[in-house]
C-alpha cells in the first residue's frame, strides 16, 4: 500500500509548524522566495553554459582556394601536420608511392629533353597568341649541336624501365596523379555565373569521395599484390608491386644521379628553358635518400610531393592541441585548375573562412591547362570573383601570397618582374619590393570589389616550410575561431 500524503515524510518534515506565527510565516515564504530565485538563477546559468559549448562545438568549416598548383593541398597538409598528428603520422607511408612517381616523372621529363635534343627535334612551339616573349623557341638548330657520349646512350637505355614504372604508377593512383595540359578555354571563375543569376551550381560537384588525393592513395594501399595491367593487357607488377617499383628505381639510383648532373643534360635542359628544380613535385635532388628499398617518407617529402587534387575533398580533423583542441574543424580542399571551379559554388554557404593562396613566384608563367593566360593575372581575376562574391560578402578571406621562396630564387636568378608586369616599372627587382608590390595590388581588388568592405588578412608564405607555415597557422587558427565565436553569437 502507497502511503497517504500525510504520512510522507518528506512532506512531513517540509510542511510548516503546526504553531507558525504570521511573522514566522513571512520569513520562511521569503526564505523560499530566495531560494527558488537562485536555482532558477543556476538553472539558467546551465542552460547558457550548455547553448555556448554547443556552438562552440559547431565544427569551423575552412575553405581552401586559389588556381591550380597554388598550394592548397600543401597548406592542408599543414593543418594535419600541426594539429593532427596521429592522422599525418598514420597516412605518411601511403605518400611513398607518390614520392616515387614524381622522382620518376622528373627524371623521364629530362630523358625526353635530351632525346628531342640528340634527334635535334625542333623546341615545341606554344600557341600564336602567346605572348610571352621568353616562349618564342628556335629551332634547335641555330646553336651548335651539343656532342653527346656513349654514357648518354647508355644512360637512356638504363633508365628506360622508368617509363613503364611511371606508366604503372599513374595506372594505379588514377586521374589525380596526371597533370591537365589543355583544355577547353574557361573563365577564370566559372562559378560566378551560379551567383549572378542566383542559383546554385549543380550538385553533382559536391563532395566525390572516389577521386582525390584521399583515394588515391587509400587505392594504392588497398592494392598490395595487385597486377596493374598496362595498355597491352599484361600485368607488369607481380608479388607486391610497391615493393617491386622500389627495387626498379633503387636499380636505376645511379643513373638518375648521372643524368642529373651531367654537364651536357644541364645545357639542353637550359636550351630547352625546362626548369625542372622550380616545378611541383621535384625531387631530384634527393635521389640517394628515395631510390632506396627501405625509402620512407619524411614529414617535408610529403608536403612537397605533387597529386593534383580532384573534385572537392572534406577532411575532418579534431584538433589535438591549440587553442582549438577537440574543436572539429572541417577543411574543404578544392581542385584548382580553370574547368574544376564551378564545382566551388555550393561550398561557399556557411563557410567560416576562405584561405585564398596566390602564389606569387609564376608571374611570368602560363597556365598549364591554357596557356594563354598568364598565373597572377589568373589569380588576380579570381581573387577578384571571390572578393565580389555575395554569398561570400560576410565571409572572413585570409590571402596567402605563396611560393615567395620560389619567387626569390627567381629574382635572384635576374628574372625581371617588369619584363611580364609592365605596371611593376622601375622598382627595386627584390623580394620585398615584390610582395609589398603584389599584396598592394591584392588590396586594392578586394577593397574595390567586396560588397561590404571587409579587414584585409594576408600572410607571405612558403608553405612548403613546415616551421614557419605551423606558426602562420596558430595566427590563422586564432582569427577563424575568434570569427566562428562571434557568429555563432549572432545566430
Ligand atoms: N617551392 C614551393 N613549392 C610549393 C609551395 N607551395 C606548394 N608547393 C608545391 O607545389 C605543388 C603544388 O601544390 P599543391 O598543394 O598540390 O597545389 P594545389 O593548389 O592543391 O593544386 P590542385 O590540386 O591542382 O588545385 C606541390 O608539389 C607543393 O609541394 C611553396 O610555397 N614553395
Ligand atoms: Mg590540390
Amino acid at each position: 500500500m502507497s502511503p497517504q500524503p500525510d504520512d510522507d515524510p518528506l512532506t512531513l518534515a517540509i510542511q510548516p509548524p503546526p504553531d507558525e506565527t504570521p511573522e514566522q510565516r513571512q520569513i520562511r515564504e521569503a526564505a523560499e522566495a530566495e531560494a527558488k530565485r537562485v536555482s532558477d538563477e543556476i538553472d539558467e546559468q546551465i542552460k547558457k553554459e550548455k547553448e555556448l559549448s554547443s556552438k562552440k562545438r559547431k565544427p569551423v568549416k575552412l575553405l581552401l582556394l586559389g588556381q591550380s598548383e597554388s598550394g592548397k593541398t600543401a597548406t592542408l597538409k599543414n593543418f594535419q601536420l600541426t594539429y593532427a598528428r596521429r592522422e599525418w603520422s598514420e597516412e605518411l607511408s601511403s605518400w611513398r608511392a607518390v614520392i616515387f612517381l614524381n622522382l620518376v616523372r622528373n627524371a623521364n621529363e629530362i630523358l625526353e629533353h635530351m632525346v628531342a635534343e640528340m634527334a635535334d627535334l625542333p623546341y615545341p612551339r606554344y600557341p600564336e597568341n602567346d605572348s610571352t616573349e621568353d616562349l618564342v623557341l628556335r629551332p634547335a638548330k641555330t646553336l651548335p649541336p651539343l656532342k653527346f657520349k656513349e654514357k648518354h646512350k647508355q644512360l637512356r637505355i638504363r633508365l628506360s624501365p622508368l617509363q613503364e614504372v611511371q606508366r604503372g604508377l599513374e595506372e594505379q593512383l588514377g586521374a589525380a596523379s596526371t597533370e591537365i595540359y589543355a583544355s577547353t578555354p574557361t573563365s577564370a571563375a566559372p562559378f560566378h555565373d551560379a551567383d549572378s543569376s542566383g542559383r546554385r551550381a549543380p550538385t553533382e560537384f559536391s563532395i566525390n569521395s572516389s577521386n582525390g588525393w584521399k583515394s588515391a592513395l587509400d587505392k594504392f594501399r588497398k592494392a598490395p599484390g595487385s597486377r596493374p595491367e598496362t595498355s597491352n593487357g599484361t600485368a607488369k607488377f607481380s608479388k607486391d608491386s610497391e615493393e617491386e617499383i622500389a627495387e626498379i628505381i633503387a636499380n636505376c639510383r645511379e643513373d638518375i644521379k648521372s643524368l642529373w648532373e651531367d654537364s651536357i643534360v644541364k645545357e639542353v635542359l637550359s636550351r630547352r628553358k625546362a626548369r625542372i628544380e622550380d616545378a611541383p613535385g621535384f625531387f631530384l635532388n634527393d635521389t640517394d635518400r628515395i631510390a632506396a628499398q627501405t625509402y620512407m617518407p619524411t614529414d617535408d617529402d610529403v608536403i612537397r610531393a605533387r597529386l593534383r587534387t580532384l573534385g572537392v575533398q572534406e577532411y575532418r580533423f579534431i584538433f589535438d592541441h591549440g587553442r582549438a583542441v577537440g574543436q572539429e574543424w572541417r577543411l574543404y580542399d578544392v581542385g584548382g585548375t580553370r574547368s574544376s571551379r564551378a564545382a566551388w559554388y555550393p561550398y561557399f554557404d556557411d563557410v567560416d573562412a576562405i584561405i585564398f593562396l596566390a602564389p606569387i613566384s609564376p608571374f611570368d608563367e602560363k597556365l598549364s591547362e591554357d596557356r594563354r593566360v598568364n598565373r597572377l593575372e589568373d589569380s588576380y581575376l579570381l581573387w577578384k570573383s571571390v572578393c565580389s562574391c555575395k554569398l561570400l560578402a560576410r565571409t572572413q578571406i585570409i590571402l596567402f601570397l605563396n611560393k615567395c621562396d620560389l619567387l626569390q630564387a627567381k629574382l635572384q636568378r635576374g628574372i625581371r618582374i617588369r619584363d611580364s608586369v609592365p605596371s611593376f616599372g622601375d622598382r627595386k627587382n627584390d623580394l620585398s619590393t615584390a610582395t609589398k608590390y603584389f599584396q598592394q595590388h591584392f588590396k586594392e581588388i578586394a577593397r574595390q570589389y567586396s560588397p561590404v568592405q571587409r579587414p584585409f588578412y594576408v600572410h607571405l608564405t612558403s608553405v612548403i616550410d613546415t616551421k614557419s607555415t605551423a606558426v602562420t597557422l596558430g595566427a590563422v587558427e586564432e582569427s577563424i575561431l575568434r570569427e566562428h565565436l562571434r557568429r555563432a553569437d549572432l545566430m
